[in-house]
């Protein structure tokens, strides 16, 4: 509908349709009285997605107006729906006021509620943030490749965050995936004229911005006053050019949406690409960190890392844990000064003490930011009052712990925990014990804080008696002994006398109405109280939404050193739950040292240690002379456990964390990569083998020294020859050019041998025993390859028919009788029938031959000559004439190569 349309249309529809045209991207909540209501597609497509009736409001410029509606009070629970959708919605309010002017009321957006800027404690999942990002991507011409910016924040707690890094091609798009996968964006920003470009690279869909928002010197300006200071340096931040626009064009967004400043985003941090131990998006699912890989819904899923340890009190030592699972800083100082805190809490009863108290604590946290964006409601201060009142037991606890030497950390927390005296006395004062939920309603501010307040509310509260006491009086002055003084909200006050005593009256009483029986009367005294008692209601209202919001505006200088306090609290409940963990469960402080290893005693795998009742602990000691461990072993022995085991343990390790073992020493970590398990990714348009190279590709060009690798059953996908020799190449490459910490575990046994030809790689295997026909799983880690495969042993455990595991054993048997080799996994216990082989005699550390180029499968004479035909060739030495003979002669040996297998086979 063009502009030009509106005017066949009715005023209030003039009204909608030029805001609407304003909001064409969001659903517009149009305030009509006591409901929300939506129009034409807005209608169709809310009451689809809430589950409203869809109805029709008479018809504008001759066409019906669909129509769905929301009773205002129950919005939230709507928007909560339409924003978990991915919906954005407009709140479009009355502001204009009803007793002037004509036509309809005045009404303006008031905020737009989108996912990634989401405030109110209703709407936002407690234990995780919801960022918004903005991207964008620039062009680096000098180095040729493309450099990427990313700005998000979090709206809800004020952190800002840059980063940029460069990349190209296939390396650009594992990148991005990598830093989304770990910030996570509930809402992704772009520029018009790159969302083709980034559609590719995102997730889901990403809301659009003029270009010009992406404009660097208004970026540079946004930011500098956003945090109010001169220049960027200070943060870390000068040069960040791509990174300072996409901040720009999220600044804007993000205030746009809340109608107003964002007081609280006060600090930016700007995040290093080295700053973390990388963990890519398949490793974070692969060990289960936050979501479990068979996650359908990943918040309410468990069991994972993150809701094993999360025995946070307060949601924001819970939002704080996720954030360090996924953050492992590789700052071995920031990790060994958590050890030495949690050490501290672990040696003092000061733990349980500490959980008890922080359990009374509220989200501060996220209350500071309704604050700053003045949305709080007056059960948020009551809550903030209540947990700042705690801090003062909170300190008492902590001081127990320890002195400064001993846990710097705790120090930390212990001032960082001052109780803010001039806050909490300003909401002791100002407001109520337990305040009502809404300013409207009133019962918000305490008596005492406002004399003007308390008079108004003296006034309507003291009503009634001064009606009992007018009444005793009327009755003596006229003699009128059942004269009733009265109220109803049509006539407000009245005196009531009946048809029989009106000879009585005296002359001040002005008739107001007549019944059958009474006659009901005013007089000036009564108007006058009325007057006043009736608008002192109204007056206290509106009296204490001043207050109110001008307690606001005195909390909002407070702003930092809340926030300050909340990131205090979430720290302390956090170093809390892992001590309380760590104490529970027997696990150890890991010590972190310089030299390249993970030496790891007695090791357990942290989740399934709480599942089954016996754990079998395992030890793995890697070093700078013992980099890859091939391991081996029946199938439900324990080796994905035990690789998983070996990565939590070090990822815990840099977290902060102590961990399950008896003892750990773990030297420089930069990454974790894993390749476990194969899954179609159907979406993705990639089959499982396919998945499982991509993988590995990302492993092999990324990992360096520093990396641990996880191996598993890599190969596996694809035919028995080809997943060998890529095994067997991969493993190797691992060896000798990553160099990388590598658990490799492997059903291929011909890769057992890479120990005798490569000095850094040794041969571990989980044990088993049979028993009977059946098998006995002893989950040990032990040295050297494992002797058996038990495969068939495991499909009887696993209810495979029992006249299928005599055919597969009959099968076995026949296999193994044959010298033929049919395929790898039957002889993998018997001979070693390649050139591998001879690469174990010579010990020749540095010879790479492919293994597949080599397998031995006895060949047929005009093979054998085909072979040496080619080897007699020199390529070099040819004439084209020559070359064009040459090939003439090897198709022709070829054919007679082929009819002769053909021959053998049939
Ligand atoms: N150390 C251990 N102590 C006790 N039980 C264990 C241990 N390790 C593994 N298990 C149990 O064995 C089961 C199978 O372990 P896991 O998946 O690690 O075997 P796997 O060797 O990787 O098997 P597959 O080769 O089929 O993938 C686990 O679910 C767990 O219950």
């Amino acid at each position: 509908m063009t502009k030009n349309d509106l005017s066949a249309h009715t005023p209030m529809m003039q009204q909608y349709l030029r805001i609407k045209a304003e909001f064409s991207q969001t659903l517009v909540f149009y305030r009509m009285g006591d409901f929300y209501e939506l129009f034409f597609d807005d209608a169709e497509k809310a009451a689809r997605l809430m589950g409203v009736t869809l109805t029709q409001r008479g018809s504008s410029n001759g066409t019906p107006i669909k129509m769905a509606g929301i009773p205002f009070h129950a919005a939230d629970q709507y928007l909560a729906k339409l924003i978990k959708l991915g919906e954005s919605v407009a709140i479009c309010e009355q502001v204009g006021d009803p007793s002037t002017g004509k036509g309809p009321m005045e009404r303006k957006v008031v905020r737009v509620i989108t996912p990634g800027t989401l405030t109110d404690s209703d709407l936002l999942p407690e234990k995780a943030e919801r960022p918004l990002l903005s991207l964008q991507i620039g062009s680096n011409k000098q180095r040729k490749t493309v450099h990427v910016g990313l700005a998000w924040l979090s709206m809800a707690s004020g952190a800002l965050k840059l980063m940029e890094f460069s990349a190209e091609g296939a390396v650009l798009e594992a990148r991005l995936k990598q830093e989304l996968e770990r910030i996570s964006p509930a809402e992704v920003l772009v520029a018009e004229s790159q969302l083709q470009q980034c559609a590719l690279l995102l997730p889901g869909k990403a809301t659009t911005l003029p270009d010009w928002h992406y404009d660097l010197p208004s970026g540079h300006k946004a930011l500098l006053d956003q945090l109010g200071v001169a220049t960027l340096d200070g943060f870390g931040a000068q040069g960040l050019d791509v990174a300072t626009a996409a901040a720009g064009a999220l600044l804007r967004y993000a205030q746009s949406t809340q109608g107003k400043g964002l007081q609280h985003v006060r600090a930016l941090t700007v995040e290093s690409e080295n700053e973390f131990i990388g963990l890519d998006a398949a490793t974070r699912r692969n060990l289960e960190i936050t979501e479990t890989i068979r996650a359908q819904d990943a918040a309410t899923v468990s069991p994972t890392l993150f809701s094993l340890l999360d025995h946070c009190r307060t949601a924001m030592g819970s939002r704080l844990l996720r954030h360090w699972l996924h953050h492992a800083l590789r700052d071995q100082n920031i990790a060994r000064s958590r050890h030495a805190a949690i050490n501290a809490l672990m040696r003092t009863d000061a733990c349980s003490g500490l959980s008890a108290t922080l359990a009374g604590v509220p989200d501060i946290e996220r209350i500071t930011t309704r604050i700053a964006l003045q949305s709080a409601r007056p059960r948020d201060l009551a809550g903030l009052r209540a947990g700042l009142q705690q801090l003062g037991s909170l300190r008492a606890y902590v001081a127990m712990c320890g002195r400064d030497a001993e846990a710097p950390l705790l120090q930390l927390l212990h001032d960082a925990l001052a109780t803010p005296t001039e806050c909490v006395d300003l909401l002791e004062r100002s407001i109520m014990l337990e305040p009502a939920a809404m300013v409207r309603d009133g019962g918000v501010i305490a008596s005492g804080y406002d004399a003007e307040l308390d008079e108004l509310r003296g006034l309507s509260e003291n009503a009634g008696q001064f009606l009992v006491d007018l009444e005793t009086r009327e009755r003596t002055r006229t003699g009128i002994a059942n004269l009733r003084v009265e109220y109803n909200r049509v006539h407000g006050f009245y005196i009531e006398v009946t048809h029989g005593q009106t000879d009585k009256v005296p002359d001040d009483y002005r008739r107001r109405q007549t019944l059958k029986n009474a006659e009901r009367y005013i007089t000036p005294e009564l108007k006058a109280f009325e007057d006043k008692a009736l608008s002192a209601k109204d007056r206290s209202l509106s009296r204490e939404k001043f207050l109110y919001e001008r307690v606001l505006n005195e909390l909002a200088p407070h702003i930092i050193t809340l926030q300050a306090i909340a990131h205090a609290l979430a720290q302390l409940d956090t170093l809390v739950a892992l001590a309380d963990h760590a104490s529970r469960n027997n696990w150890c402080a890991p010590q972190l040292v310089s030299e390249p290893t993970i030496a790891i005693e007695q090791g357990r795998h942290p989740v399934v240690e709480n599942q089954i009742e016996r754990f079998i602990a395992n030890d793995c000691l890697l070093s700078a002379e013992r980099k890859l461990l091939l391991i081996t072993g029946p199938n439900m022995g324990g080796k994905s456990t035990f690789m998983r085991q070996v990565a939590l343990i070090t990822l815990l390790a840099y977290v902060g964390s102590f961990v399950p073992a008896a003892s750990a020493v773990i030297g420089p970590i930069d990454r974790i990569f894993t390749r476990i398990g194969a899954a179609d990714d159907l979406a993705g348009g990639r089959s499982t083998f396919m998945v499982e190279m991509t993988e590995s590709a990302a492993i092999l060009n990324n990992a360096s020294e520093h990396s641990l690798v996880l191996m598993d059953e890599v190969g596996r996908g694809t035919s028995t020859f080809d997943g060998l020799a890529l095994a067997w190449a991969i493993a190797k490459h691992l060896i000798e050019v990553t160099r990388s910490f590598t658990l490799f575990a492997t059903h291929y046994f011909e890769l057992t041998q890479l120990p005798e030809v490569h000095v850094t790689a040794s041969n571990v295997h989980l044990s088993a025993v049979e028993h009977k026909d059946s098998i006995v799983f002893l989950h040990a880690v032990q040295s050297g390859p494992a002797s058996q495969s038990y495969g068939l042993q495991v499909a009887q455990l696993a209810g495979v028919p029992a006249p299928v595991i005599r055919a597969a054993r009959k099968h076995l048997s026949a296999l193994e009788s044959q010298s033929m080799q049919p395929t790898p996994q039957f002889d993998l216990f018997s001979s070693v029938s390649y050139a591998a082989a001879d690469e174990t005699q010579e010990n020749d550390v540095n010879r790479s031959e492919e293994p597949a180029a080599t397998i031995a499968i006895d060949p047929d004479p005009h093979s054998l000559a085909l072979l040496q035909s080619l080897q007699e060739i020199d390529p070099d030495a040819l004439t084209p004439r020559q070359a064009l003979d040459a090939l003439y002669k090897l198709k022709q040996l070829s054919s007679a190569a082929g009819a002769g297998a053909i021959s053998t086979a049939s």
